[in-house]
């Protein structure tokens, strides 16, 4: 598989690229680390202060850096024998959120986008996994009682999906939080991938983020390569259909 190339691009407002995701054992022969996150989701038809709809619950996480992200991390640490890129991040969330494997391991089908970092070396893989309203709440518990918190998560957080009246507090304030790695851009890169969030909703909240262009760009490349992806595996299996399917 080829090398992550760095698009000069958005190189000076942002250092990550999008690159196609590199197999585990072929990022450990090079000198590339991988980390891999993952959101959590729900769906809901549940409103806040029983007047604004949400759409959805989202899980994020405060960081004992003061930084908000999600759970997740390092996967190639050579101290660690991850034999995937998914078990590393099965590891992780076992670490930090106690998630119940039997139920809830991630696995290929949640993967969704990866950037690169050439000054870092760093691919950043990003996953994500609806569940039902009722796991999200039992997982949010269950997070209190795993081995990382009070260490590497300092708490649970839902995103606030709405924006109040003002037009600013809520979603806008959100994000204008420190973030951890890629996670602002995982942030709506999800949500649009997951159809949480309207185009309306994705421009107020794109005109909060400093540099925004840049990130406009990675979104709808992010967005693009998810959908594309989708297309191609709901095409059938059929000798006809290979062509399209491997292109
Ligand atoms: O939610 C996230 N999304 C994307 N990148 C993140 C997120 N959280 C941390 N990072 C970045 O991932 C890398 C690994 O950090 P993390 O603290 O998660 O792993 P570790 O606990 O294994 O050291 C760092 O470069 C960090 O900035």
């Amino acid at each position: 598989m080829s090398r992550p190339h760095n698009g000069s691009a958005t190189a000076a407002e942002f250092p990550w690229d999008q690159v196609q995701q590199l197999d585990y054992q072929d990022a450990n022969t090079g000198s590339i680390a991988q980390a891999c996150h993952a959101m959590i989701f729900a769906k809901t038809e549940a409103k806040f202060v029983s007047q604004l709809p949400c759409k959805a619950w989202v899980l994020m996480q405060m960081r004992f850096d003061g930084k908000l992200g999600f759970p997740g991390g390092v996967v190639s640490d050579q101290a660690i024998p991850d034999t995937t890129l998914e078990d590393g991040l099965n590891r992780e969330m076992e670490e930090e959120l106690a998630l119940d494997m039997s139920r809830f391991a991630f696995s290929k089908k949640h993967y969704v986008v990866s950037h690169f970092c050439p000054k870092a070396n760093l691919i950043l893989n990003f996953y994500a996994q609806e569940v039902t309203e009722q796991e999200f709440k039992e997982i949010e518990g269950n997070a209190l009682r795993a081995e990382e918190y009070g260490h590497e998560c300092l708490g649970i957080v839902r995103i606030p999906l709405f924006t109040l009246q003002d037009g600013h507090n809520g979603l806008p304030v959100f994000l204008q939080n420190q973030f951890a790695g890629t996670s602002i851009l995982q942030v709506i890169v999800g949500l649009c991938t997951h159809n949480l969030m309207k185009p309306d909703e994705l421009n107020t909240a794109m005109a909060v983020l400093p540099r925004h262009q840049g990130y406009r760009r990675l979104v709808h490349q992010a967005v693009a390569s998810f959908r594309d992806r989708q297309q191609t595996i709901r095409v059938p299996d059929l000798p006809e259909n290979r062509a399209v399917a491997h292109k």
